[in-house]
């Protein structure tokens, strides 16, 4: 029998410190109830990797609904949330353990596979039964996130004057997409020394993410240039990041961007992302009418079937998309 136990505050690696600057200045905002925001969603997909919304048009009455029901299951007792830690690993509840390869951080957290914009109810047995109300928030809020990245998707489509305007939207609003909702729980770290890792450096590996907190910061991005910034929270706002499929159906001309989290001092942070993937037989490749003359793609060709199943045999701060470059591209970047 494997017998496993949760990681101590010992085991949790520290952030590496590199070059700093504490907060952005700049967070690319987009204020979507104004006329024709795709060159400056597209602006800030190519230049930082992740951006901003504003006025985007989610209930935040339902935003709340989310949180209290989040705030009740991990106020649960131990015993009562591992109930769900082994539910169709990694999916479930986690504490400290991040994956399946070794990855630790200083949060608690549930990832609920989603089946039809709902739920998946395999992943998670017995789930809807133990909480009606949080069950029912979480589905509505699955339906919310699942338009607002169709909405970013077709902007993005529009600022790249791709003429099929759905040509990434659709890929998320199939049957078969593949999604994934998270919600973390960063409790407050009793160590002075600053600096736990609360999750590890990483790159999503879907299309697009959106992120939600509540008013407690914590979360990085990695600049062009190496640096971290802090991006101040907003709990009225939701943060869009760049994921690595979104990058090769690009072909490069955006890129998944790094981002981590530190773990808080003195509160609580909640977080909530959804993942909008596509369908695990979706063919990731450069969109051809994107492709300039003589232009190729700087990727073998993959299913996102086959990059997940990789992704998930690989450690959170490994850079995933290099087993996927073509020799060429990757002779010419050494
Ligand atoms: C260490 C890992 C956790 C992760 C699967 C992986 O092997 C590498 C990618 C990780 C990540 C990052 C974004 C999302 O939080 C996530 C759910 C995903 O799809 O890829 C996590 C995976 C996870 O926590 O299981
Ligand atoms: O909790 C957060 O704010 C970010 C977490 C994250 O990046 C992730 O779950 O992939
Ligand atoms: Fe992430």
């Amino acid at each position: 029998m494997v017998v496993l136990t949760t990681p101590t505050l010992d085991q949790i690696p520290l952030l590496k410190s590199a070059k700093q600057i504490p907060h952005i200045s700049y967070v690319p905002t987009i204020d979507l109830s104004k006329p024709e925001p795709a060159l400056s969603i597209v602006n800030a997909c190519k230049s930082f990797g992740f951006f901003k919304v504003t006025h985007h048009g989610v209930d935040m009455e339902l935003v709340e609904r989310l949180e209290d029901g989040a705030r009740v299951f991990f106020s649960l007792a131990q015993s009562k949330k591992e109930r769900w830690a082994a539910a169709k690993a990694p999916m479930g509840y986690g504490n400290k353990c991040i994956g399946l390869n070794g990855d630790m951080g200083w949060l608690e957290y549930l990832l609920f596979a989603i089946k039809n914009s709902a739920v998946d109810q395999v992943s998670m047995p017995g789930f809807e039964v133990s909480s009606r109300m949080f069950c029912s928030a979480l589905n509505e809020y699955i339906t919310a996130m699942r338009n607002l990245a169709s909405q970013i998707l077709q902007q993005i489509a529009n600022g790249l004057q791709i003429q099929t305007e759905d040509v990434f939207s659709s890929l998320i609003e199939n049957e078969e997409s593949d999604q994934i909702l998270r919600l973390n729980h960063y409790p407050p770290c009793p160590r002075l020394k600053s600096g736990v890792t609360g999750f590890g450096e990483h790159t999503d590996p879907q299309l697009i993410s959106i992120l939600r907190s509540n008013s407690v910061g914590g979360l990085q991005f990695a600049l062009k240039d190496g640096r971290w910034v802090s991006a101040a929270p907003d709990p009225n706002s939701f943060f869009v990041i760049v994921g690595d499929s979104l990058q090769v159906l690009t072909n490069g001309r955006f890129k998944s961007v790094k981002h981590r989290v530190v773990a808080p001092e003195h509160s609580s942070r909640l977080s909530t992302i959804f993942f909008a993937g596509p369908p695990l037989s979706q063919r990731i490749t450069p969109v051809p009418e994107l492709m300039q003359d003589g232009e190729e793609s700087l990727y073998r060709e993959f299913t996102w079937g086959e990059y997940k199943k990789a992704a998930y045999k690989s450690r959170l701060a490994d850079y995933r998309l290099g087993h996927f470059e073509k020799a060429t591209y990757n002779q010419k970047m050494n």
